[in-house]
């Protein structure tokens, strides 16, 4: 059932910069989503440490962000030519391709009262070279409508995962973590709870020169600190109340380093404060008597984490969305490819109460093949 229904790829990059995954996916209107092919490939070096220079402040901004806007392009166009091939298809098979970018700012709401979401794609560029009209910048409408931009994920959970009549939470622990919760009476909330991957990251990166702390296991040897952890929680962005997003603006090595100042602690101490800070932060978000929380993005691979989301929430069930038929490293991709789908029938794609944006908008520009 469902297999004429028009093919989509989505591509996303997000903001841990661990790379690109690329789903091919159809959403028939009768059946549910079918996941066709994954592809996931890191970013190469040098353009990787330039998108993470990128999201600080910095010399010839506008040169460098337009040449990393065409690597970008050039690397998810790679990325659509090893799907396509894997799963035997051809790019005038494809009805569209929703494509995020990598975002390098995002401060909606801010400086003039409307602020920008930057997500660096060359998306004419993408359009040239993979033959498939490219939807693209899917957060700026949102952002123009005085929203957030930002989670757009909750209203494909709901549409994938929810159940009529029945409670769930969806969390997404990728660099920012991000939560919707798909509430028993149809409604649809959801924000950035704050820091996911991102600060490990860094900190396992600077002290083991590993990209992750595989399993949790190395924050796992160390012994949380009670007043780190403290000062980081009195954050103030964890006390404002929803539409709320977040990202390496704010949650970066000055934000640690402000809360390090010259304390000289034990490296794996420091590293199971940030895991402690992940779990705390996104558990105060679950309502009390939620009965299940799927997760997914690469924060369901760290085991440790997952372990303190199950003891901080005793009356949920914690589990990867994989239970629930969809890994959790593709659910992001999906996304984007189910967001093309909603541009390309003319639906909006953003929440209004997710974003705070005046209302439901049509998301993205086209780029045509
Ligand atoms: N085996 C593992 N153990 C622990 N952590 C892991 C593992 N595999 C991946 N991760 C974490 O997941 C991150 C990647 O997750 P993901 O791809 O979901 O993030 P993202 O999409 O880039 O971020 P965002 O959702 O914020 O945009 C890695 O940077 C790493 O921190
Ligand atoms: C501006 C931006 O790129 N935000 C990302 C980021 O990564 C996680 C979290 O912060 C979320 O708000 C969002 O991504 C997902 C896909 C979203 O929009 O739902």
């Amino acid at each position: 059932m469902g297999n004429d229904a028009p093919l989509y790829i989505g591509l996303m990059s997000g903001t841990s910069l661990d790379g690109i995954d690329a789903v091919l996916a159809r959403f028939p209107a009768d059946a549910p989503m079918q996941l066709l092919g994954h592809y996931h490939h890191p970013f190469p070096a040098a353009l990787r440490a330039e998108l993470l220079a990128l999201n600080q402040p910095g010399d010839n901004e506008i040169h460098r962000a337009a040449l990393a806007a065409n690597g970008v392009a050039r690397c998810y166009a790679e990325l659509v030519d090893e799907l396509l091939q894997a799963t035997g298809r051809a790019a005038a098979d494809i009805a569209a391709l929703g494509a995020h970018g990598q975002t390098v700012r995002h401060r909606p709401g801010e400086f003039d009262g409307r602020g920008y979401t930057t997500q660096l794609l060359n998306g004419a560029l993408l359009a040239e070279l993979s033959g498939i009209a490219t939807i693209c910048d899917l957060r700026s409408r949102d952002v123009a409508a005085g929203g957030q931009g930002a989670p757009l994920v909750p209203a494909f959970h709901r549409a994938l995962f929810g159940r009529p009549g029945l409670a769930s939470a969806v969390l997404n622990i990728g660099g920012i973590s991000n939560i919707s919760l798909l509430n028993a009476d149809g409604s649809t909330l959801g924000h950035d709870c704050g820091p996911g991957n991102c600060l490990m990251d860094l900190w396992i990166a600077e002290h083991l020169g590993r990209p992750f702390d595989a399993g949790g296991a190395w924050a796992a040897s160390g012994r949380v600190l009670p007043e780190l952890l403290a000062a980081m929680l009195a954050e103030p962005y964890f006390a404002l109340p929803p539409p709320r997003s977040t990202g390496r603006d704010l949650f970066n090595r000055a934000w640690l380093q402000r809360h390090l100042g010259d304390g000289r602690f034990r490296p794996e101490d420091v590293q199971a404060s940030l895991l402690e800070l992940s779990a705390r932060s996104i558990a105060g978000e679950i309502p009390a008597g939620m009965p299940e929380l799927l997760v997914c993005g690469g924060g369901a691979l760290n085991a440790r984490l997952m372990q303190r989301l199950a003891e901080l929430l005793p009356a949920t069930t914690v589990m990867a969305s994989d239970a629930r038929g969809l890994p959790a490293m593709q659910v992001e991709a999906a996304a984007f490819a189910w967001l093309a789908m909603r541009f390309r029938q003319g639906l909006t794609g953003n929440l209004p109460e997710v974003t705070g944006a005046a209302g439901p908008r049509l998301l993205g520009a086209l780029y045509p093949a």
